[in-house]
């Protein structure tokens, strides 16, 4: 068996003073690509996230006949659409790698491709997280999709048929599963309505109307959602964000740590992300917005924060769409904050590349950390000096960059395991780590 890499050491002191642009959000660009596919022309994506998650989506569509162009940092990438059913059946399975956003919007994608067959699979972690959520509604428009767990768990077998249009409340709030939705629902017979339960990321809604998509938001907060099948989607221009869930680690980390002062550029601020503001805001956080203006259709700013000291943090159910993925790091900073911070509702992280939950208050605790671990979220106590240890991210990239936060305000030195898995969403995470840190 081939030895583990060595981890990576964190040297404890410094600080961290600069100016940083984080890549591409992360949705916007999966999202780019798969419209940019089914649409009639070209579609030039400037910005795109060049992260393994992106390029699985790339991979599996370039699988179909999708002809995309090299994704490297700093290039503009063109995607040649083949029109709303141009996509040709695989001669592979499809490699998902480690990519929950490219599995589930695959299955919406594929599962009206009559007459087609896929297969859909993806790292062990993903082969693990729950594609029923997905599956099941579209079920109910009448797709036809095999796994293990009685179609819940990839390898996942999508036979193509005719789908028709339905009335679909979605089983969660995932923009994930109405993502899937929206996209079946783009070749079905007839309307489909997809309700929330809770208002998610509304990228998949902005960026299909500006492809010409007739679709129509409308009820309390925007969770009822109705596409009419028919129109054909044109290639457009789309202008990436940077990541606010990218940004989260660069903020956490100058707002605990003594002497900080970053400003991360380019940030989009769409408000069903920015709940990771909120709750800096709500610990007393020094941050402010500047620069704000719109790009392509999504809110755009600059975030200056610097250290200062902070308050502990309640975060409830109704909160968490809008701050998913900022949970690990947010965790860390609930470590630095006076008081007993609280997440509950949470029980959504369970089901991510990891189990964040549990992993994170694993890992923390090995650094000294405080908390305890809820079947639905985490309580930890503040502020406690957390110290060096051997870590190690389970190979979850928001565990990796966080650990990494935390080693920032740590005594003694932090190693840390398999710290490549950063590179599913910030491949230059550790480049621009060393470059910030005086
Ligand atoms: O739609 C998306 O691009 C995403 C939605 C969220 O997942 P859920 O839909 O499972 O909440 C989020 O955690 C994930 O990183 C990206
Ligand atoms: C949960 C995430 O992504 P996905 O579901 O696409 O794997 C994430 O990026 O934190």
């Amino acid at each position: 068996m081939a030895a583990r890499p060595a981890p990576l050491v964190l040297p404890a002191g410094g600080s961290l003073r600069g100016r940083v642009t984080v890549p591409g959000d992360k949705s916007i660009s999966h999202r780019s690509l798969l419209f940019g596919a089914i649409a009639e022309g070209t579609t030039h994506i400037e910005g795109l996230l060049p992260a393994e998650d992106p390029l699985s989506t790339a991979a599996c569509l370039r699988a179909m006949g999708v002809a995309v162009s090299a994704i490297s940092a700093g290039q503009p990438v063109t995607v040649e659409g083949v029109g709303l059913d141009g996509l040709r059946e695989p001669a592979d399975v499809l490699d998902c790698g480690n990519s929950g956003t490219t599995m589930r919007l695959m299955l919406g994608l594929l599962a009206g491709r009559e007459g087609r067959h896929f297969v859909l699979n993806g790292d062990a972690s993903l082969r693990s997280r729950p594609m029923g959520r997905v599956g099941d509604p579209l079920a109910q428009m009448g797709a036809v999709i095999h796994g293990r767990q009685g179609g819940n768990l990839a390898p996942l077998a999508v036979q193509g048929q005719p789908l028709h249009g339905s009335v679909i409340g979605t089983p969660v709030a995932s923009a994930q599963v109405k993502s899937a939705l929206l996209l079946a629902a783009l070749t079905a017979e007839g309307p489909t309505t997809v309700i929330e339960p809770a208002p998610t990321r509304d990228h998949s809604e902005r960026m299909l109307r500006a492809f010409g998509a007739d679709l129509e938001v409308g009820g309390d907060l925007g969770r009822f959602i109705t596409v009419r099948p028919g129109p054909a989607l044109r290639g457009q221009t789309v202008v990436v964000p940077g990541d606010i869930s990218s940004a989260a680690f660069w903020l956490v980390a100058a707002a605990i740590t003594p002497g900080a002062d970053l400003t991360v550029e380019n940030v989009g601020l769409n408000p069903s992300r920015t709940g990771i503001l909120d709750v800096l805001a709500a610990m007393g956080a020094r941050l402010s917005v500047l620069h704000a203006r719109d790009v392509a259709g999504e809110p755009v700013g600059d975030l200056r924060v610097q250290h200062g000291p902070l308050r502990a943090f309640r975060i409830k159910e109704a909160m968490i769409p809008r701050l998913v993925d900022e949970i690990p790091v947010l965790a860390v900073a609930a470590c630095c904050a006076e008081g007993v911070s609280r997440i509950s509702g949470a029980a959504e992280l369970r089901v991510k590349e990891t189990d964040r939950l549990a992993v994170m208050a694993r890992q923390l605790t090995l650094m000294g950390a405080r908390l305890e671990e809820h079947a639905d979220g985490l309580s930890i106590e503040g502020p406690t000096p957390l110290h060096g240890a051997e870590v190690d991210s389970e190979t979850d990239h928001r565990v990796a960059m966080s650990l990494a936060v935390a080693s920032l305000v740590a005594r003694g030195d932090t190693r840390l395991g398999r710290p490549e898995a950063a590179a599913v969403s910030y491949p230059g995470f550790w480049d621009d780590l060393a470059r910030l840190r005086h």
